[in-house]
């Protein structure tokens, strides 16, 4: 396919052919009657220009035939059907925007789980990280975000468009049958060359969207800093009020450029010729129809229906408010949303198809074999080469400095994503080959920059093992295992209470209080089966008492268990039965704390680094 018919098929035929599909699958019915309901109310202006014409045809007979002669009662019949016509537009107009708008709601409805199940469907985060696919998810859900310019606009001003098109195509052909048929088609043309002009204005703004959204996120992410919560203590320590709020307009400013040149261009070049052809296109054939009726060629019924339909006729080569808006904006977030699909379609995550309910086998050991990773658009590899086995039933810690890549197994662990090159096998199977949500089962883990959920503190725990949500005893039997027994017994609903100073009696918790709260919800994916448990940076929020019982307490609890420990504290990653040190990729040294030390190598040069750093501090803390 030629390029530029490549392009009008998916700019303006595919999108238009789905909302077709959704419209039918929505709202069959609806969509059917509103469009029969629309046509009705575009032709009522057709009969409405014809039956008030008949009424000034017949005025002359009537006054001088006088009151009650039969020319003053045919002109009063005609002047009875003329306002019915209008009182039946006055009353189906309204009912047929509100049609329009139960439509948009049934699509937009729609176009939300449809957003939903794709931004959902991948079993890796990888298109949640990649800046294409995010930049057209983000297209996808920012109408709907704002609830106006979505796909149900779309869809209702499609509908919308059968009012317009179909009380165009009645002056047309009143125009045909009651002047002529050359007349028809000139005024027909008038009217579609200044509609093409006004819409294609609409259709340039639209093609701008994509260049300013990425411009507009930067304006949108300074006003949130502005008048959001998040940064409202640093903005004002730091002294940053005002230089923020220079950023945030010259951003806006930069954002909008792009607008107001293309509307200058637009506006000042394209309309002009369209103008003047249609100003004298309009002009020679009101001439001709006058004419025709000075030399008695037309009546004056003709000549008034021909008049009042060419200028009905050319008001409509206009933007059509309700429906242009609507369907090229939202056919925006329609096309962002299929090529998101297309980009999730993530036949690379093997196993992901198979079904749930098999369970992962139980293991012994579990082995990083010849591992290699980098993330999508960068050539560096985090892991490169990497071999490491976690023995079943063993708390390996993981060290290493800053960016060395710890994170990333985890993730690797977690299948997030599949590694470059190279296999995690367990017991000699690759966890590829496993369904991904049965394995998924198998790990419980309390990532680094684990998620605050502003939802009650059962659904905090109970996000581990979903299905243990109806269980209030094991949920707090978790969260005193996780040490918050105090926190809940003093919260206004216990576990109920919602975990967010948002809403009403909720709370919110310290930093050290959330940090528990995840390990609960790791504990209780533990009790629920998982064979694995990750803590990633699982005690950096919690004071160094809270963080000595917490080891007391893991070590008790997770016995038996296959556990990876990830921190920087030296003072945890001592309690672990073996330590790993990360570095370039791969592992550089493998042992237990105290023949690690006494090797002398890397891990020992940092645990004295910081045994040096706090016996420096006047603080009591110590590697224990
Ligand atoms: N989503 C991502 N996309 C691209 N690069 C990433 C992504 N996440 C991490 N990286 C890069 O991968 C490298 C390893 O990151 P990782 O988070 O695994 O390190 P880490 O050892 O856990 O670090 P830390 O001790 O600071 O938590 C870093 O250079 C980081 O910039």
């Amino acid at each position: 396919m030629g390029n530029w018919r490549q392009k009008l098929w998916q700019e303006r035929v595919e999108p238009r052919l789905f909302l077709l599909t959704q419209l039918r699958m929505a709202t069959d019915a609806l969509a059917l009657g509103t469009a029969g309901l629309n046509l009705v109310v575009g032709a009522l202006a057709g009969g409405f220009v014809v039956a008030s014409s008949v009424v000034v045809g017949r005025v002359p007979a009537a006054m001088s035939a006088g009151i009650g002669s039969p020319p003053w009662r045919s002109l009063v019949t005609a002047f009875l059907v003329a306002s019915g016509i209008l009182f039946a537009q006055q009353i189906l107009t309204p009912l047929s925007a509100a049609l329009g708008q139960l439509v948009k709601h049934r699509v937009d409805g729609l176009f939300h789980d449809r957003l939903l199940e794709a931004s959902l469907r991948s079993a890796s985060v990888a298109p949640q990280e990649d800046e294409e696919s995010l930049a057209n998810l983000r297209l996808a859900a920012e109408g709907l975000e704002k609830g106006s310019r979505t796909p149900g606009d779309a869809a209702a001003g499609t509908l919308a468009l059968v009012t317009r098109y179909s009380r165009l195509c009645a002056f047309v052909v009143i125009i045909g049958v009651a002047i002529s048929w050359w007349a028809a088609a000139a005024i027909g043309l008038v009217t579609m060359t200044l509609r093409v002009g006004h819409r294609d204005v609409v259709r340039t703004y639209t093609r701008l969207v994509p260049v300013m959204s990425p411009l507009r996120r930067e304006s949108d992410y300074f006003l949130g800093l502005g008048v959001g919560p998040v940064a409202a203590k640093e903005l004002r320590v730091f002294g940053l009020t005002s230089w923020i709020t220079e950023r945030y307009r010259s951003s806006a400013l930069a954002a909008i450029r792009p607008l107001w040149r293309e509307r200058r261009r637009v506006n000042v070049t394209a309309f002009l010729w369209r103008a003047a052809f249609s100003l004298a296109v309009v002009c020679l054939v009101v001439a001709l129809m006058l004419r025709a009726g000075a030399t008695g060629a037309l009546t004056l019924t003709e000549l008034t229906i021909g008049i009042q339909a060419t200028i009905a006729a050319v008001l409509l080569g206009e933007f059509y408010h309700e429906a242009d808006t609507g369907t090229q904006f939202g056919l925006i977030a329609v096309r962002a949303l299929e090529r998101f699909r297309g980009q999730v379609a993530d036949p690379e995550v093997p196993g992901g198809g198979g079904p749930a309910a098999e369970a992962a086998p139980s293991f012994t050991e579990i082995r990083f074999s010849n591992v290699s990773f980098s993330y999508a658009g960068s050539d560096r590899l985090v892991l490169d080469g990497l071999d490491l086995t976690l023995r079943a039933g063993e708390c390996t810690a993981l060290v290493g400095l800053n960016g060395s890549g710890k994170t990333t197994l985890v993730k690797l662990l977690a299948r997030l994503y599949e590694p470059t090159k190279g296999a995690i096998l367990i017991d000699g199977r690759d966890i590829a080959t496993l369904p991904v949500d049965a394995w998924r089962r198998q790990v419980g883990i309390v990532f680094q920059d684990f998620i605050r959920y502003e939802l009650s503190l059962s659904d905090n725990i109970a996000f581990g093992a979903i299905e243990r949500r109806s269980d209030p005893g094991q949920l707090a039997e978790m969260a005193s295992r996780a040490g918050l027994a105090d926190i809940v017994a003093a919260l206004p609903r216990g576990l109920d209470t919602v975990l967010s100073p948002h809403y009403d009696g909720g709370v919110e918790l310290s930093g050290g209080q959330w940090q528990r709260l995840a390990i609960a919800r790791a504990l209780l994916a533990v009790d629920a089966g998982a064979q694995i448990l990750v803590l990633d940076e699982p005690t950096a929020a919690l004071d160094v008492r809270a963080e000595a019982a917490f080891f007391d307490e893991f070590a008790e609890r997770t016995r038996g268990r296959t556990t990876l420990l990830i921190s920087h504290r030296f003072s945890s990653v001592r309690h672990a039965d073996r330590i790993v040190v990360l570095s370039g990729g791969r592992v550089i040294e493998d042992g237990t704390h105290e023949s690690l030390l006494a090797r002398d190598g890397r891990y020992a040069e940092l645990y004295h680094l910081q045994a040096s750093l706090f016996a420096d501090s006047s603080e009591t803390e110590v590697p224990r």
